[in-house]
């Protein structure tokens, strides 16, 4: 469970985020929503202790994330693509995360077959096409088996293959009792994937339904986006 409790960023005159609240309910996949600048990975980075808010919580798992033991058996987050150093491999940057955290060699392997890099797992991260920097990125998000995963654009340079993967990862995830909160610019992949839906704009809270209540008033996820945001920019 993810609880956003009045959270605010400002940076000098920019509000990035102008005090929201909502909750990230286990068993579902939460898809978040907004335009670009919205607030979305302001708002990440937030939950996952990387940014200091300027006001109010977000607690994962009923504690600030700074405050977990092994963060990264608690929640898996994926943020930035190229977030492994460019001269380590695959390998490598997975078995330090690993070793790091108290998280056993073999997961390692693992994770790299689930996220099919086991054939480039010797090759170096900084040689990685987008698509692959981005499965590393999940391989290390789901290395300690999480609860809980935050993932910001994870579709982003995934070829069909990988987006078939990840739609299934993403279900079988929540299905499993856990929370996913997913932000995605991809409104065809959120209205297959998600159960329910945050849309921000402005740094404000525009919606906090199911997709089936949004898609069930507009027609289709994006024209309901478009509707909810339509006049709303920050
Ligand atoms: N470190 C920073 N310093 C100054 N302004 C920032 C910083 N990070 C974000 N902002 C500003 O905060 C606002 C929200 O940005 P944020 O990156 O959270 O949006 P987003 O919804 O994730 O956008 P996108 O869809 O493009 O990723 C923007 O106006 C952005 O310029």
């Amino acid at each position: 469970m993810i609880e956003v409790r009045d959270l605010a960023k400002r940076y000098g005159s920019t509000v990035a985020v102008d005090g929201i609240s909502f909750t990230v309910r286990p068993g579902t996949v939460t898809g978040f929503l907004g335009r670009n600048g919205a607030g979305k990975s302001t708002t990440m980075r937030m939950i996952l202790g990387l940014t200091r808010p300027t006001r109010g919580t977000a607690l994962v798992g009923g504690r600030p994330y700074r405050e977990l033991t092994d963060p990264l058996r608690r929640v898996g987050a994926l943020l930035e693509a190229r977030a492994a150093h460019p001269d380590r491999t695959a390998y490598h940057h997975l078995l330090w995360l690993a070793r790091s955290n108290r998280i056993p060699k073999a997961r390692v392997h693992e994770v790299l077959g689930m996220t099919g890099l086991e054939h480039v797992a010797g090759r170096r991260a900084g040689g990685f096409s987008l698509g692959m920097a981005q499965r590393l990125g999940l391989a290390a998000a789901l290395l300690g088996d999480p609860e809980v995963l935050v993932l910001d654009e994870p579709m982003n340079g995934l070829d069909p293959d990988g987006i078939r993967w990840l739609r299934g990862l993403l279900r079988d995830h929540a299905a499993q009792g856990r929370t996913v909160f997913v932000s995605s610019h991809l409104m065809g992949e959120v209205a297959q994937t998600a159960d329910r839906v945050i849309v921000i704009e402005g740094g404000r809270l525009l919606a906090d339904t199911t997709v089936a209540e949004l898609t069930a008033t507009a027609g289709s996820l994006e024209d309901a986006f478009f509707r909810l945001t339509e006049g709303r920019r920050g």
